[in-house]
C-alpha cells in the first residue's frame, strides 16, 4: 500500500505503508541512533511526535517484551528508510511491522530519510502528516485541506497524558553495597522510561513510581530517602503546577536527581528559562563535557528543549555539563538544593552506558543524607 508524508511546508515524500493504514499528524523529528529503535519507539518522551530514524535499516534485530521503556508507543507516527521484515536475533519476538500494528501506529518506509533530515536540520523540526488515504499529487484539494490541520497541530497536555494514574512500588533486584536495608526512592513519573526504575532497583533501591501531579505534602507522607525526576514529553514550561510542586519538594533538602524533562523542570523551578532548539538532540552519540572532570562523555539523548544556562543565577546552581557540539546546557549542580540534574540519559538502554555512574552518585547522596557515609 502506498503511503505519503506531507510536511507543513507542502513538501511530499512518496513511500510505502508500514504499521497501520490511515492518517496521522505530529511534529516530525529525527533520531540518529543506529540501534535502540525499540527503546526509542516506547519512550514516552516522543508523545505527539512522528519519529524519523536516520539509520537506514530498522527492525533488523526484532522486538522483544523485555526492553520496552513503557507499556506502549506514544509517538504519533514512524518513518524509516527500510523496515526489516526478517529480523534475526535470539531475543526477537516479533517484527517491527507487527509491533507498530499492535500499537495502532501509522508508519511509512521507503522514503529518502537523508533528504527529510536535511530539510529538518535546515528549517528546524516541523509538523507533518503520514497518510495512506489519498495521493497528494493526484488529489491536491485533499492535501490543501489537510495543510492547515498540519500547521495547527501542537503537542499539549503531554505529561498529564503519559504519567501513571496510581503509585506503584518496585522492590530492589539486588542488595545495596551498604547492606540489606533498601533505600526508598520516590520517582516522579513525568513520562518515565522503565530503565530508570531498573537502574535504581539493581543498586538496592525500592522505587515508588508516583503520578506526575503528586504534591509535596503527598510526597512527605512517604518519607522517601531520595527523589528522582524522570524524563517526559512536551514543552517543559507547560507544567506550571508540577514546577511549583517540585520547588516545594526540593526546599525540604531531599536528595534529588533529575533526568531530561526532570532537569528542565528543576531549572524552571529555580527561576531559569528554557528554549526550543532548532532540531533537538536525538541519538546515541551526543558528546557532553564536564569542565570539573575534564572529560567528555558520549551520551544518548532525546530532547527538543534546553535550559538557557545564562538565565540560571550562579548562586542557585552551576552548569556541570555542556554539549560539546553546540555548547547547550547538559547538566546543573544546585547549590541551594541537594540536587543535581542532567539533560542526557544515563539510563539509556540502547547505550552508551558511560554515564550510568550518575545513579551511584545519587545513591551516595542519599546515603550521605542518612549519615551512612560521610559525604557524597
Ligand atoms: N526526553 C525528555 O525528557 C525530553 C524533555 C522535553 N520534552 C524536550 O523535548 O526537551
Amino acid at each position: 500500500m502506498q503511503a505519503y508524508l506531507i510536511l507543513a511546508n507542502g513538501r511530499v515524500f512518496r513511500g510505502v505503508s508500514v504499521g497501520c493504514p490511515g492518517t496521522t499528524i505530529g511534529e516530525v523529528v529525527f533520531a540518529t541512533g543506529m540501534v535502540g529503535f525499540e527503546e526509542t519507539l516506547t519512550d514516552p518522551s516522543y508523545y505527539g511526535q512522528i519519529i524519523t530514524q536516520t539509520y537506514p535499516l530498522i527492525g533488523n534485530y526484532g522486538m522483544n517484551s523485555e526492553d520496552v521503556e513503557s507499556t506502549k508507543i506514544w509517538a504519533r507516527g514512524y518513518i524509516v528508510r527500510e523496515a526489516c521484515k526478517t529480523p534475526s536475533n535470539f531475543r526477537s519476538e516479533e517484527t517491527l511491522d507487527a509491533f507498530l500494528k499492535k500499537n495502532g501506529i501509522i508508519g511509512i518506509e521507503g522514503i529518502d530519510t537523508r533528504s527529510l533530515t536535511r530539510t529538518l536540520r535546515e528549517s528546524g523540526v516541523m509538523n507533518g502528516a503520514i497518510t495512506t488515504e489519498f495521493d497528494p499529487d493526484a488529489e491536491p484539494e485533499k492535501k490543501a485541506a489537510l495543510l492547515p490541520e498540519i500547521a495547527a497541530y501542537a503537542v499539549v497536555d503531554a505529561v498529564k497524558t503519559v504519567t501513571c494514574r496510581e503509585a506503584v512500588t518496585y522492590e530492589p533486584t539486588a542488595a545495596g553495597a551498604w547492606g540489606d536495608t533498601p533505600l526508598h526512592v520516590a520517582l516522579l513519573d513525568l513520562g518515565c522510561k522503565n530503565n530508570i526504575v531498573r537502574c535504581l532497583q539493581k543498586r538496592g533501591c525500592r522505587v515508588t513510581v508516583l503520578p506526575g501531579t503528586t504534591t509535596a505534602a503527598e510526597l512527605a507522607t512517604l518519607n522517601p530517602d531520595g527523589l528522582m525526576l524522570s524524563n517526559g514529553p512536551g514543552d517543559p514550561a507547560e507544567n506550571v503546577e508540577i514546577i511549583a510542586n517540585i520547588r516545594e519538594m526540593l526546599s525540604t533538602g531531599i536528595p534529588t536527581f533529575g533526568i531530561c524533562l526532570g532537569h528542565q523542570l528543576t531549572a524552571l523551578a529555580a527561576g531559569a528559562k528554557t528554549c526550543k532548539l532548532k532540531y533537538g538532540h536525538r541519538g546515541a552519540n551526543q558528546p557532553v563535557t564536564s569542565p570539573a572532570k575534564q572529560r567528555t562523555f558520549i551520551t544518548s539523548q532525546n530532547h527538543g528543549y534546553a535550559v538557557m544556562a545564562d538565565t540560571l543565577p550562579e548562586s542557585v546552581g552551576q552548569m556541570s555539563y555542556f554539549n560539546a557540539n553546540d555548547g547547550t546546557c547538559e547538566g546543573v549542580d544546585y547549590l541551594k538544593w541537594n540536587c543535581f540534574t542532567v539533560q542526557f540519559h544515563p539510563e539509556a538502554n540502547g547505550g552508551p552506558k558511560d554515564t550510568e555512574f550518575l545513579f551511584d552518585q545519587f545513591v551516595s547522596r542519599m546515603l550521605a543524607a542518612k549519615g551512612v557515609i560521610n559525604n557524597a
